[in-house]
């Protein structure tokens, strides 16, 4: 046997928000593929990030034997190194606009004037040159194989959660790595792309790639030969996948229950409640959203109630954000349609503060595009204001919940870390906690678990029913898991192409 395509001796790493990983011993042989399972999420993620060569390590040594003849190959003016045949497709995605100077804005898709400004997904793929010169993915055959032949025309900005995810691996591919890094890579995809995943994983795996991805541990694709469990700073266990005893599966609970000590802390955040809304949070008589030639939302007619709890169902690319888009203010289409939200029709002069003023709003967009400079306090203080980021003096009591809320969701300790400091899921907890904090009418949740720990996703469930049951807060919820659902949600609108094809109770 040949030497392992890369091994690791004692290599040690942390990161600022205490996220730490101690003596990885480890190598990749010919022929492995591993899902990297256990708690907490961030620890899984920093393996990954050590692979990728994204976090330095402290102590220990890295080898990367899968290069050696790719670092003999005639330099041909081009600068050679082991990050070349490495890819790593994170959870979270940042394209740029075509002249490259400018992240993308978080209301950009709905505007779709700005679209012009993004490569379109054939264009962005094809601009990719490998430095490996065997090439097996074109841009063509990742389109192919990640179903986005029929996107390929599409700017960037416009895609949808699910689109994005598929076309950030499709990247990927096009780079032509030998060793590929998924961090989550179910996350955001549809029960039907799913289910397809591990086809899609061979395709990859038979093309000679070798595959690393993160997981929880009943998610881990078939197709994956060996499984590595961390448990806070170490890995408890490796090895042939038959061989390792997976940690045990927190039970999907329907009713997720707080413990008694964060009952209290709740009540006590969740006192002087908003005043309830008597006329309709939501109506919508026959709204259409065109874009160009192509009906995104055809003739929905919806009609929420307060205190209504409603999950938003369908495929990726179905049309629920652009559909939630109307309802909190991002969508200049909102006002060329039959809409009133909180009692008020849209186009009668109110302003988008008027309606954000209402409403509790998460989602990945909302997550992707967050500026991450400001601390967590502020970030959660920011809620108050519907701001993206705070601006503005807060009042001791303001200060005092933000710090309730952290606590709740156990941040507290972060409290003045900046967000980039923090890893993903972290990140994802504060921005429900600016979501919620100011008790709003609406909570508008769109995969408000994405990438979240089955603890902390039990821990969310539970802090929505209590919102639900203590506030009357009406919720609209959208989930690709039956299992990130809380109990309290028990209605449902089916979109499908962009036309609802169910809605119960109707
Ligand atoms: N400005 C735009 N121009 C053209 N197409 C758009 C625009 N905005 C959205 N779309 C398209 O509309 C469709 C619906 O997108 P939307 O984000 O609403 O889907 P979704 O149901 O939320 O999907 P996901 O589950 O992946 O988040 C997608 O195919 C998307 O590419």
């Amino acid at each position: 046997m040949g030497l392992p395509l890369l091994t690791i001796t004692g290599a040690a790493a942390a990161k600022a928000d205490g996220t730490a990983i101690a003596n990885l011993q480890w190598a990749l042989e010919e022929g492995q593929h591993w899902a990297v399972t256990g708690r907490p999420e961030a620890a899984k993620t920093l393996i990954l990030e050590i692979l990728a060569g994204r976090v330095a390590i402290t102590q220990g040594v890295i080898r990367h034997h899968h290069a050696d003849d790719y670092l003999r190959l005639p330099s041909d003016g081009i600068y050679r190194s082991h990050h070349d045949l490495v890819c790593f497709v994170p959870f979270h995605h940042h394209f740029r606009n075509r002249s490259n100077v400018q992240a993308f804005y978080y209301q950009q898709r709905f505007n779709s004037m700005d679209a012009d400004d993004a490569d379109t997904v054939a264009e962005y793929l094809q601009r990719i040159t490998p430095k490996n010169p065997v090439v097996v993915w074109t841009a063509e055959k990742a389109m192919a194989l990640l179903g986005l032949a029929l996107l390929a025309n599409k700017s960037l900005i416009t895609l949808s959660n699910g689109e994005t995810r598929r076309l950030m691996l499709a990247t990927a591919l096009v780079r032509n790595p030998r060793i590929l890094l998924l961090e989550h890579p179910l996350a955001g995809l549809d029960v039907t792309t799913r289910a397809r995943f591990n086809d899609i994983l061979k395709h990859i795996i038979q093309s000679g790639i070798h595959v690393i991805l993160t997981s929880s541990p009943h998610e881990i694709p078939e197709i994956i030969t060996h499984i590595m469990v961390v448990d806070g700073h170490t890995v408890v266990a490796r090895g042939p996948r038959e061989t390792v005893t997976l940690p045990e599966l927190a039970a999907p609970s329907a009713a997720a229950k707080l413990g008694a000590d964060f009952q209290g802390l709740l009540t006590r955040l969740l006192a002087g409640h908003n005043t309830p809304v008597s006329s309709p949070i939501v109506s919508m008589k026959d709204v259409t959203v065109i874009y160009g030639e192509k009906t995104i939302l055809d003739n929905i007619n919806w009609l929420v109630q307060p205190g209504e709890a409603w999950a938003l169902r369908g495929h990726n690319g179905a049309g629920k954000s652009t559909l939630l888009s109307l309802i909190n203010g991002d969508n200049p289409q909102a006002y060329k349609n039959n809409i009133t939200l909180f009692g008020r029709r849209r186009g009668t002069g109110e302003s988008i503060w008027d309606i954000k003023k209402h409403i509790g709003y998460v989602s990945p967009e909302l997550h992707q595009y967050f500026p991450k400079h400001q601390t967590v306090l502020q970030v959660v203080l920011s809620g108050y204001f519907d701001t993206v980021g705070l601006f503005r003096q807060v009042t001791a009591s303001q200060r005092e919940a933000a710090l309730g809320w952290l606590q709740l969701f156990g941040l507290d300790g972060v409290a003045r870390e900046r967000l980039a400091q923090l890893s993903p899921d972290r990140q994802r907890l504060c921005l429900l906690a600016r979501a919620v904090i100011k008790n709003p009418s609406l909570l508008i949740l769109d995969e408000p678990c994405q990438g979240l720990s089955p603890r902390h996703r039990d821990l969310f469930k539970a802090v929505v029913n209590e919102i639900h049951a203590a506030s009357g807060t009406t919720i609209i919820y959208v989930s690709h898991y039956d299992e990130d659902i809380p109990s309290c949600v028990n209605r449902t609108i089916q979109l499908e192409q962009g036309s609802v094809t169910a809605c119960s109770p109707s």
